[in-house]
């Protein structure tokens, strides 16, 4: 810093090179400014969404804590963040060397911006923040996080990466409170979030339509079988002391009387959930999607969500590959980057193995309220061939 505050103010000494040293001068600031830049990156990372708490769903990196986000604490914090950073940009001797970048930050760093649940930076003042038009309300363990990462490639599609939980858990903060979560969206474009456990939530029908009654629903359904092992598996990863699987599905091993008490059973009694949406909502305003398809031909999956929710079918085929490893279709391109995307760690683990015995008792049990399913919704999903 003292060569350099030297040579700008003009007392180069000699012999040295006027040519030789302003290379050097340039080769120093340069390498403050990527050491400046690569600070602020670091930071900006950090302030990057966490985890949800709470949630039924164990979020990948970039998604919201929901519980704190509107907190005045999460923004004061931001506040202070944003201002200590402006000061060292100001302070710094080399400020006026890079003036936009205090620009860049001022915008990036907006408390509602974070608030989205969204890693994607989009101007300030584009659009406005919306009540979703449409909810991909179940089911947990059923696709429900592929289906919603998949929508958001469509350019007319806007959706909080995060579970609001606003229909179950949050519904006393308020109309307001939930808007606000949502990501800014222009005419046309239509916003969304998913919430697994709206299906089973007894109230939520009515909520929902108290809020539209022309909102549009989507369930993503799978085996129930599989479902419940899926359910499982994702506790036992938080809490590996849990009871067995078996323990935990049977009121009476010898009888082989089901636990319908457990919730993890509850939730795949599908028919018994939609008699109560249908109370408040026809059926043409539910779109069944097959969790199964949705592994096997997502792009085909994706272009019945796209005619119901009235869109252009521009996600298609080309969109995904089949990743090996993963083994699971992934996409090559996720929303707002140009990288391969595949869902994390916590979709697609593997099951334990269950006793075959216990799998056909649950088949067994499973079977009438399937086939109860299957006609309400005129749509044989193959769960029982
Ligand atoms: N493309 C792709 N990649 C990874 N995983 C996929 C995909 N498509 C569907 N699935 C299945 O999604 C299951 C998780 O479902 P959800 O996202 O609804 O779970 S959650 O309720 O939100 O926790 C998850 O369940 P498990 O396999 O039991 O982990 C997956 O089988």
């Amino acid at each position: 810093m003292l060569w350099a505050s030297m040579a700008l103010s003009g007392s180069l000494p000699e012999p040295l090179s006027r040519s030789i040293f302003r290379k050097f001068v340039v080769m120093l600031c340069s390498l403050l400014m990527s050491l400046y830049v690569f600070y602020c990156l670091a930071e900006r990372s950090q302030s990057l969404p966490g985890p949800i708490i709470g949630g039924s769903e164990e979020e990948e990196p970039g998604f919201l804590d929901l519980a704190s986000m509107q907190s005045g604490k999460r923004k004061r914090l931001l506040q202070r963040m944003k201002e200590q950073r402006v000061r060292l940009i100001q302070r710094s001797p080399l400020s006026h060397l890079f003036p936009r970048i205090e620009v860049a930050y001022s915008l990036q760093e907006e408390p509602h911006e974070l608030a989205e649940g969204d890693s994607t930076l989009t101007p300030l003042e584009d659009g406005s923040k919306k009540l979703p038009q449409a909810i991909i309300i179940g089911v947990k363990k059923g696709g429900t996080r592929a289906l919603l990462e998949f929508l958001r490639v469509h350019p007319d599609i806007r959706a909080v990466g995060a579970e609001p939980h606003f229909f179950d858990r949050n519904y006393d903060k308020g109309l307001d409170w939930y808007r606000e979560l949502m990501p800014r969206t222009l005419d046309g474009q239509i916003t969304m979030e998913k919430t697994p456990s709206y299906f089973v939530t007894k109230e939520a029908p009515a909520r929902i339509s108290a809020m539209s009654k022309d909102a549009k629903l989507i369930v993503v359904v799978r085996d129930p079988v599989t479902r419940v092992i899926s359910d499982y598996t994702q506790t036992l990863s938080k809490r590996p002391d849990i009871p067995s699987f078996e323990s935990l599905t049977f009121k009476n091993r010898t009888t082989g009387l089901i636990d319908t008490s457990w919730s993890a059973i509850q939730i795949g009694i599908y028919a018994k959930h939609l008699e109560n949406w249908l109370l408040d909502f026809p059926m043409g305003q539910i779109l069944f999607v097959s969790g199964e398809r949705l592994i096997t031909d997502p792009a085909g999956e994706l272009g019945r969500v796209q005619d119901f929710l009235g869109l252009k079918r521009i996600i298609t085929d080309k969109h995904f590959y089949f990743n090996k490893t993963k083994g699971f279709p992934c996409l090559k391109k996720a929303e707002g980057s140009s990288k391969p995307h595949c869902l994390g760690k916590t979709k697609g683990r593997t099951h334990p193995t269950i006793n075959p015995e216990v799998v056909q008792r649950l088949r067994e049990f499973y079977r009438p309220f399937n086939m109860k399913f299957y006609q309400m919704t005129g749509h044989d999903f193959g769960w029982d061939s």
